[in-house]
């Protein structure tokens, strides 16, 4: 059976879509089966991984949940793209805001996602989920498909806050409607520890949460890089895999993997 790993922060900007899409690259030069399921209006995760036109697509995540809303449909084929070998994407573009809407109202409605994604959860290994920047019903979706859930954050001081209103939600998921959920921890992304203040920054948060949540060793380091391989419409890991942010993304899979293993 494939883990299902919710990449959440509701903070927006802190680096979702760029690490599930370079996690999942990553998986996927390993020879993991990987699924990709932009979660977001934004249809970021879509564009980064080359496809412009997103606002045409007929067949996204937004058609498979209302087709469940409306109908019950549980048989519909799901959209799938090819983006490299062993790594496919589900869409998203902006009918995703409409089909939130209708999720809450819907029956059965934290529940829409899980089901939706039960019929090929055995064709993967992993399928990782890039959720929007919320608290809502569409987090609460990905949370009850999961398995497992991935902080992002970045060293911020407005970035600790919001940690814990995360993990209030993610504990509410697991008492009530997941119990199987767990946190697999948390990602320090664009971390620049060239400076004093970033330094005491990451030290402080790495205090204060480190025995409340597992807070992974590697950290992202803040680089142009990034923006540069979203601009060509390539994961990182394959655009420029020696540069120093892939080599974390790298180093972030194989720490992540031992942790699964224990
Ligand atoms: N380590 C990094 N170094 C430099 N820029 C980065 C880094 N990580 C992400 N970025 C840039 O920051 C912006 C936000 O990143 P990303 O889209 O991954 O965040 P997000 O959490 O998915 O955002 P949203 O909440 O809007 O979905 C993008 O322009 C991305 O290229
Ligand atoms: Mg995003």
């Amino acid at each position: 059976m494939g883990k299902v790993i919710a990449i959440c922060n509701h903070k927006g900007g802190v680096g979702k879509t760029t690490t599930t899409l370079n996690m999942a690259a990553q998986m996927a030069t390993m020879g993991k089966r990987v699924l990709v399921l932009d979660f977001d209006g934004q249809a970021n995760l879509t564009l980064a991984c080359g496809i412009e036109d997103f606002e045409k697509l007929d067949a996204t995540i937004a058609g498979v949940l209302d087709d469940l809303i409306q109908e019950g449909e549980t048989e519909r084929p799901m959209p799938i793209y090819q983006v490299q070998e062993c790594l496919e994407l589900i869409p998203a573009n902006t009918a995703l805001a409409a089909t939130n809407q209708e999720l809450i109202k819907a029956i059965a409605r934290e529940w829409v996602l899980h089901t939706a994604l039960e019929p090929i959860r055995n064709q993967y290994d992993y399928i990782l989920i890039d959720c929007a920047p919320s608290l809502g019903i569409d987090l609460l979706n990905a949370l009850v498909a999961a398995d497992e859930v991935l902080i992002v954050t970045n060293p911020a001081r407005f970035s600790e806050r919001g940690t814990h209103q995360l993990l209030r939600t993610i504990k509410m998921v697991q008492k009530l409607l997941n119990k199987e959920l767990t946190i697999a921890g948390s990602l320090f992304n664009r971390v620049d520890r060239r400076t004093r203040l970033a330094r005491d920054i990451m030290a402080l948060m790495r205090e204060n949460w480190g025995t409340e949540l597992h807070l992974f060793d590697t950290e992202i380091p803040n680089s142009i890089r990034i923006d540069e391989s979203q601009a060509m419409g390539v994961p990182l890991i394959m655009y420029q895999p020696e540069s120093k942010p892939a080599k974390a993304y790298q180093e972030f899979v194989r720490e992540y993997l031992q942790g699964e293993e224990r």
